[in-house]
């Protein structure tokens, strides 16, 4: 039978990265054969782990391409996750694909949008292969409501690729976004 590929998106904040920290619990509380994955250039708290803004954290394999996924895995893992989906190469499809046949469970998550309110392109491609997808919120930095769905960025360059935290980002509704942006 194949697996499942499950996708966490949303914002910033939006607590993606703790979903995805609870459904690996799951596997390991059952002793389940898993392998993680995350982005290398994503060093923000630590280089050899998924770590959420809360401090929970979980051993990971960094990768620079889809592809070294290859290298790392053994084919008899229940299950397969990647942090920060957004951050890799177009070619993750095929990889997860491949697990997929092989009847191994995938779990995702990443950002939909970049600051910009542009789609990132791997993420959104992905979304055409899952079976679920689980799309969080955050709770707005402006207005208090719990309805954050974008990130803006408050400092650093023009880039759409640019990592950090709370120093350059926050998480927002999409009319607090546009206020924002009006004032810049
Ligand atoms: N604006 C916000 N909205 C919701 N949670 C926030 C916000 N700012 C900080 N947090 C904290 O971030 C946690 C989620 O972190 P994390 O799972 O790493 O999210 P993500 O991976 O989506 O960035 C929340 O449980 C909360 O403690
Ligand atoms: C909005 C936005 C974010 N990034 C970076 C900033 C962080 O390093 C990650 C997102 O981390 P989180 O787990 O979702 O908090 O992505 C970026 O490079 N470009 C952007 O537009
Ligand atoms: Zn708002």
């Amino acid at each position: 039978m194949s697996g499942k590929f499950i996708l966490i998106v949303g914002p910033m904040y939006s607590g993606k990265t703790s979903e995805l920290i609870s459904f690996i619990e799951i596997y390991t509380l059952g002793k389940k054969k898993i392998k993680v994955f995350k982005p290398i250039i994503d060093t923000r708290y630590a280089s050899e782990y998924v770590v959420s803004h809360t401090g929970t954290k979980v051993e990971a394999i960094p990768i620079k391409e889809s592809k070294e996924m290859y290298n790392y895995l053994d084919y008899d893992e229940k299950a397969v996750f990647v942090d920060e989906v957004q951050f890799f190469d177009e070619g993750l499809k095929d990889v997860i694909n491949d697990l997929l046949k092989k009847g191994i469970n995938v779990y995702c998550s990443g950002l939909d949008l970049t600051y910009k309110n542009n789609p990132f392109q791997t993420t959104i491609l992905l979304s055409a292969y899952a079976d679920e997808i689980i799309k969080k919120k955050a709770v707005c930095h402006e207005c208090g409501e719990y309805n954050g769905t974008i990130s803006f960025k408050l400092v650093g360059n023009g880039d759409e690729i640019d990592v950090g935290g709370f120093e350059k980002y926050i998480a927002v509704c999409r009319d607090c976004y546009e206020k924002l942006n009006a004032e810049k």
